[in-house]
């Protein structure tokens, strides 16, 4: 048997399972890679929304990505809340390290604000965060996102998301997927660019609320396909079709009473009853 990739968050806790590193750790094992985390953030939060955030001291997190890196083999990064400028600054001087020829998978989901609107970066992190783009292969921000790093309004159509994703290409990263699932329409359209490629990734919208945890569940799904797949339009498209189908399977979890999570293990567990 072949050895599972390894594969490694540095995001923060969310309690409810949905979102942060317990959904990356869930899309890890869904697909077959072994998963291992690094906290950067506890937060108080449930399927209603969060109701407080308690940072890890900056050198604690480099603490736990130095005694993880000198043990374990690192297949691909998956890096989603950094809450503050200083855990940023770590998290680059870590991948200065570990990605010392700029060529390992390297997936930046720039959180800043949960899907219920609660704030989840230091205003005056933005710029750590820009300053941070070029150390990853990949960046996937939702379309707020993708606007506060620009300095932009957010894009209203997918021609302005393709104009967008080129210009934040700019910024430092050869790959940028721009999330597209606060655009209205019958369709979740996210854009993939890179050297010579532009290309649109259709899908479904699927008819749920329980859409918490989408981008960081997504940007776990790439960084395993494109380790396994050595291919970031094929590891992004084939990872938005595997989270179509957990956000089909959704409604089944009923966790919670507000935007539940998505079913990470919608492939593997039989249905109840
Ligand atoms: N209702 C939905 N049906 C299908 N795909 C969705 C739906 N909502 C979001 N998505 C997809 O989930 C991913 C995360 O999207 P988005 O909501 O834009 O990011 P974030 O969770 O970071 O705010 C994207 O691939 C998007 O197209
Ligand atoms: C700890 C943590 N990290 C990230 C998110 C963003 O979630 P989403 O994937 O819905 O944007 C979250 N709600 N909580």
């Amino acid at each position: 048997m072949t050895r599972p990739l390894v594969a490694l968050t540095i995001a923060g806790s969310d309690p409810s399972g949905g979102a942060g590193v317990q959904a990356d750790l869930k899309t890890f094992s869904a697909l077959g890679a072994y998963g291992t985390a690094v906290l950067t953030a506890l937060t108080a939060q449930s399927t209603r929304g969060v109701t407080g955030v308690h940072a890890v001291p900056a050198a604690f997190v480099a603490e736990q990505l130095a005694t993880l890196a000198a043990d374990v083999r690192i297949d691909a990064v998956k890096i989603g809340m950094l809450a503050r400028a200083e855990v940023v600054d770590v998290v680059g001087a870590f991948l200065r390290d570990w990605d010392r020829d700029g060529e390992r998978v390297v997936v930046l989901d720039p959180v800043m604000v949960a899907t219920s609107g609660d704030p989840l970066l230091a205003d005056d992190a933005v710029a750590a965060i820009r300053a941070l783009l070029p150390r990853a292969r990949l960046v996937t921000p939702n379309l707020p996102e993708a606007a506060r790093l620009l300095d932009e309004p957010a894009a209203a159509d997918v021609d302005a998301m393709l104009a967008q994703a080129e210009r934040l290409r700019g910024l430092g990263s050869a790959w940028v997927l721009l999330k597209g699932g606060h655009l209205a329409g019958p369709s979740a359209v996210d854009v993939v660019v890179g050297p010579g490629v532009a290309e649109v990734l259709t899908g479904p919208r699927v008819a749920t609320r329980h859409t918490h945890g989408t981008g960081c569940t997504l940007s776990s799904a790439v960084a395993v396909l494109a380790a396994r797949l050595g291919d970031w339009p094929a590891a992004a498209s084939a990872a938005k079709a595997w989270l179509t189908g957990a956000l089909r399977a959704a409604d089944t979890l009923a966790v919670g009473g507000g935007s539940g999570p998505v079913h990470h293990f919608h492939e593997l567990w039989p249905a109840e009853g």
